[in-house]
C-alpha cells in the first residue's frame, strides 16, 4: 500500500521488527460475573506513542485502561509495562497515571494548590513543588491563574488545570478517559491540538479513550477500533480511515459507500465485479478473490464524483438521479438514487464560491470513481 503514515512522520516504532513495545496487553480477557467486558484481547503500544481507543459505549475501552491503570485486574491474561508483569502491583506503584475530568479537581483549593496535591502526598521538598508547579502551570499556559479556584476558571482552563495536575508527578504513561467530554465543540477542537503538543513536549506515552471518532483522528499516532471487548483493527488514522480492515471499522470511522456482488472477472491488475442487478464495476484487484466470490467494494463520498454528464474517461460511471442535496458550506453531499436502486453518497469540495454544473434535486446524474479509490472487502 502508499504512504498511509503517522502524522509524525518520522514517529512508526510499529513498523520497526526491532522495536520493543511498552505495554503489552497479552491475551487480556476481563469478566465481571458471566459477562465478558473484555475478550481475549491482545494489543501493544509503543512508548512516546499517543494511541487511542475507540469505540461505541460498552465496547470494553474503560475497562482496559482501568486494568492498566490498576484498578481492576484481568481474569485471565497478562499486561506488561516494559516488560514487567503488572499483575498484583497497587495503582500508585505504577508508572502510570489517570486523568480525570476536571470535575474532579477540587473546589476548595487553588489552581496551584490542585497541581501541587500529588506532589505533597509524595511527599516531595517543598521548594521542589514550587519549581514543578510553576513549569506545569507555565505548560498549559495558567501562569496567571495560579491563585484562582476552579469555579473562577472556564471550562477550558479547567481541563488544563486537570492536565497539569495529572502530569505534575511525571508519570510515564497518561491515561485519559474521554478527557474533553466536558467541553464544547470549538473548545474541544482547541484543546485537541494543545493536548498534542503537551504529549510531545513531555514525551509521555498516552493512552486514550474516546467514542469521538473525530478526536481519536486528530490525536492519535494509532487507533484501536473497539467492538464488544474485541479488537477489530489497529492502525493510523489514515489507514483506519482508507484501508478499513471489514465492514465494521468502515462503518464505524466516517461515510462509507458499499457496492456489493460478486467476482465476474479477475485480469492481471483489476477485478470486474458484478452487482445484484446487473451493473458492473472494476476495481483494482483485492487479494484472495477468486470468480464467484461474494465481496463489497467500500468507498468513501468524497472519491466518488458526480456530474450531469457521463464522463468520457471514467473506468466506473453509474447513471441515477439526485435524491437530496445538502449544502454544507465547504461542501456539498449528494444522495444520487442509482437506476438499481441504491442509494450513493457523494460529496464536493466548495472549492469556487459558485458552481459551474450545479445539480438539484430530480436531476439526471453520474457517479463516477477510479478502481483504486476503495477497497475491497470480504462479505
Ligand atoms: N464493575 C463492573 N461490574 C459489572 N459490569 C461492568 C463493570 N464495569 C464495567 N462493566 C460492564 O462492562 C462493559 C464495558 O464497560 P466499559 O466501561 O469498559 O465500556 P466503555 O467502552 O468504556 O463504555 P463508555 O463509553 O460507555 O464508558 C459494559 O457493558 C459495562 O456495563
Amino acid at each position: 500500500m502508499k504512504s498511509l503514515g503517522s502524522i509524525r512522520r518520522d514517529f512508526a516504532p510499529w513498523n520497526d521488527p526491532n522495536a520493543k513495545p511498552y505495554i503489552q496487553f497479552d491475551n487480556v480477557t476481563k469478566k465481571f460475573g458471566d459477562f465478558t467486558a473484555v475478550n481475549n484481547l491482545s494489543l501493544t503500544i509503543f512508548e512516546r506513542e499517543f494511541f487511542a481507543l475507540l469505540g461505541a459505549s460498552g465496547c470494553g475501552k474503560s475497562t482496559l485502561l482501568r486494568m492498566l491503570a490498576g484498578f481492576e485486574e484481568p481474569t485471565a491474561g497478562r499486561i506488561l509495562l516494559d516488560g514487567q508483569d503488572l499483575r498484583g502491583i497497587p495503582p500508585y506503584r505504577r508508572p502510570v497515571n489517570m486523568m480525570f475530568q476536571s470535575y474532579a479537581l477540587f473546589p476548595h483549593m487553588t489552581v496551584e494548590n490542585n497541581i501541587a496535591f500529588g506532589l505533597k502526598q509524595e511527599g516531595m521538598p517543598k521548594p521542589d513543588i514550587e519549581k514543578r508547579v510553576a513549569e506545569m502551570l507555565k505548560l498549559v499556559k495558567l501562569e496567571q491563574f495560579a491563585k484562582r479556584k476552579p469555579h473562577q476558571l472556564s471550562g477550558g482552563q479547567r481541563q488544563r488545570v486537570a492536565l497539569a495536575r495529572s502530569v505534575a508527578k511525571r508519570p510515564k504513561v497518561l491515561l485519559l478517559d474521554e478527557p474533553l467530554g466536558a467541553l464544547d465543540k470549538k473548545l474541544r477542537e482547541e484543546t485537541q491540538f494543545e493536548l498534542m503538543d503537551l504529549q510531545q513536549e513531555l514525551g509521555l506515552t498516552f493512552v486514550v479513550v474516546t467514542h469521538d471518532q473525530e478526536e481519536a483522528m486528530t490525536m492519535a499516532d494509532r487507533i484501536a477500533i473497539m467492538d464488544k471487548g474485541e479488537v477489530m483493527q489497529v492502525a493510523t488514522p489514515a489507514e483506519v480511515y482508507e484501508a478499513p480492515a471489514s465492514r465494521f471499522v468502515a462503518h464505524f470511522v466516517g461515510n462509507v459507500n458499499m457496492f456489493e456482488g460478486k467476482v465476474a472477472e479477475r485480469s492481471a491488475n483489476t477485478t470486474r465485479i458484478t452487482g445484484a442487478t446487473g451493473a458492473q464495476i472494476v476495481v483494482d484487484n483485492a487479494a484472495d478473490t477468486s470468480k464467484g466470490a461474494d465481496i463489497v467494494f467500500a468507498i468513501r463520498p468524497e472519491k466518488i464524483k458526480v456530474s450531469s454528464k457521463k464522463p468520457a474517461d471514467a473506468v466506473n460511471a453509474l447513471e441515477g438521479e439526485v435524491y437530496d442535496v445538502a449544502y454544507l458550506g465547504d461542501m456539498t453531499v449528494y444522495h444520487i438514487k442509482l437506476d438499481d436502486g441504491q442509494i450513493v453518497r457523494a460529496s464536493a469540495l466548495n472549492a469556487a464560491r459558485v458552481t459551474e454544473d450545479p445539480l438539484t434535486w430530480n436531476d439526471r446524474a453520474w457517479v463516477s470513481f477510479r478502481p483504486d479509490a476503495g477497497v475491497v472487502l470480504a462479505r
